[in-house]
């Protein structure tokens, strides 16, 4: 089966799609990548979403609008990708997150049940198959939040599938505007799946690009190829103080977003590092460097051992900077892009929801508990225009 998977993440640099070839059933997979495409979003159509996501009002005949227009600029990727690389029998789209609450747990069982997780994906499923005329799969998150999960990461369960090894400990990173791990221990793909970890590690590119646009009064969105962080000096004190926020000593299973690392956690760091008198390369480098600390912090701090292999995936990889000091601050690990085993860096989000939405076809579970912290297994997705096999 042809699946195209769409994505556009934390930092909304667009549309990321993936036309996947898929066959087998649940774990036994074969999955290979025909061919993928990146779809910016028209400036204005960016700038909305992320003036929602920086948490500007809006009244509910605009939300309606914003979401009808994301879901015709993911229809149109989707179309693009059809034009290019041949027809597809079904779209598994993400959406676009443009805001995400965490599972709150009380301090102690006696306060009561765990607020459930609240997640909010623009561009609904139906839209996109109407304009498309193909069976479309979305809101991928709803039923694990509902089984009392976070509702995120739900890439694990795919990277488990596609960059598990025989005998070696990998994780795998994505560096998005978020980033998030899973561990994979050794499987031989014989007996059960392994008990795979991940959670949301912090920030990857959000205080990065937040910082190039604002140092740059918005004439670049991102640092490209780490060019200003090259030229600045990362400052350590600052970088130990940042860590000391609570997200980094809360234990798995956890999540975050644009939310806790977004403008108003740059705004903090902007004005630490005015009092330390810093050039903006310097907090560009600073910021870099603290991004890469955050991912070992939470290595060190939570993995049950740090594994043989580290496999970065998402936009970061592409910040040779970034990966350069990921690799300083885990000198005992090889670090290399997803590439390196053959499956597409820049692709590998909108391949795992392409696989998720297979798996929402087969009736096959696509949520991980181990990761989510959800009570049970359950079919991730909602099908548009979707005959289920009974
Ligand atoms: N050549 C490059 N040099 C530096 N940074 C880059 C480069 N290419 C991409 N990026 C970074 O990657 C980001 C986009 O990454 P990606 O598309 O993986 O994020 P996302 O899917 O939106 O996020 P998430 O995974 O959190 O949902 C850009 O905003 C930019 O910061
Ligand atoms: C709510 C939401 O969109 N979360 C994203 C975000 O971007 C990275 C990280 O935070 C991860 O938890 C998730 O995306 C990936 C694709 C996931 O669910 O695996």
């Amino acid at each position: 089966m042809r699946v195209i998977g769409l994505i556009s993440g934390t930092s909304v640099d667009g549309i990321d799609a993936a036309l996947v070839e898929l066959d087998g059933q649940g774990y036994d997979l074969t999955v290979s990548l025909v061919e993928g495409l990146a779809y910016p979003y028209p400036d204005e159509l960016r700038r909305q979403i992320l003036a929602l996501c920086a948490g500007e009002a809006i009244a509910l005949d605009q939300l309606a609008a914003l979401d009808d227009a994301v879901a015709q600029t993911f229809a149109a990727a989707a179309q693009a990708l059809l034009a290019q690389a041949g027809p597809a029998d079904l779209i598994a789209s993400h959406g676009q997150t443009v805001f995400h609450r965490p599972v709150g747990r009380p301090a102690r069982p006696d306060q009561g049940p765990a607020q459930l997780a609240y997640t909010l994906q623009l561009g609904r499923g139906v839209a996109i198959a109407q304009q498309t005329n193909l069976p479309t799969v979305s809101n991928f998150r709803q039923a694990d939040i509902e089984a009392g999960g976070e509702g995120a990461p739900l890439a694990p369960i795919v990277d488990l599938c596609l960059l598990s090894h025989p005998t070696e400990r990998r994780c795998v990173q994505n560096l998005g505007g978020i980033g998030n791990v899973a561990y994979l221990p050794p499987w031989n793909r014989q007996g059960s799946a392994p008990k795979v970890l991940g959670w949301d590690t912090g920030p990857a590119n959000s205080l990065i690009d937040i910082a190039v646009h604002s140092l740059s009064a918005g004439a670049l969105t991102y640092d490209v190829d780490g060019a200003w962080a090259a030229q600045g000096v990362p400052c350590l004190p600052l970088i130990s103080r940042w860590l000391e926020h609570p997200y980094f000593t809360q234990p798995p299973p956890k999540s975050t977003g644009r939310e806790l690392f977004g403008w108003d956690f740059f705004n903090r760091c902007r004005q630490d590092a005015q009092e330390e008198g810093l050039a903006p390369q310097d907090l560009v480098a600073t910021l870099t460097e603290f991004t890469a600390a955050s991912v070992a912090h939470e290595y060190r701090t939570f993995l049950p051992a740090l594994p043989d292999r580290l496999l970065v995936c998402g936009g970061g990889s592409q910040n040779p900077v970034l990966m350069a000091c990921l690799q300083a601050q885990l000198p005992e690990i090889v670090v290399q892009t997803t590439d390196a085993v053959g499956v597409s860096a820049n692709y590998k989000e909108a391949i795992a929801f392409a696989v998720l939405g297979y798996w929402y076809r087969q009736g096959f579970p696509g949520n991980l508990p181990t990761v989510t912290g959800a009570s049970r297994s359950v079919v991730l997705g909602q099908g548009h225009n979707i005959a289920l096999p009974r």
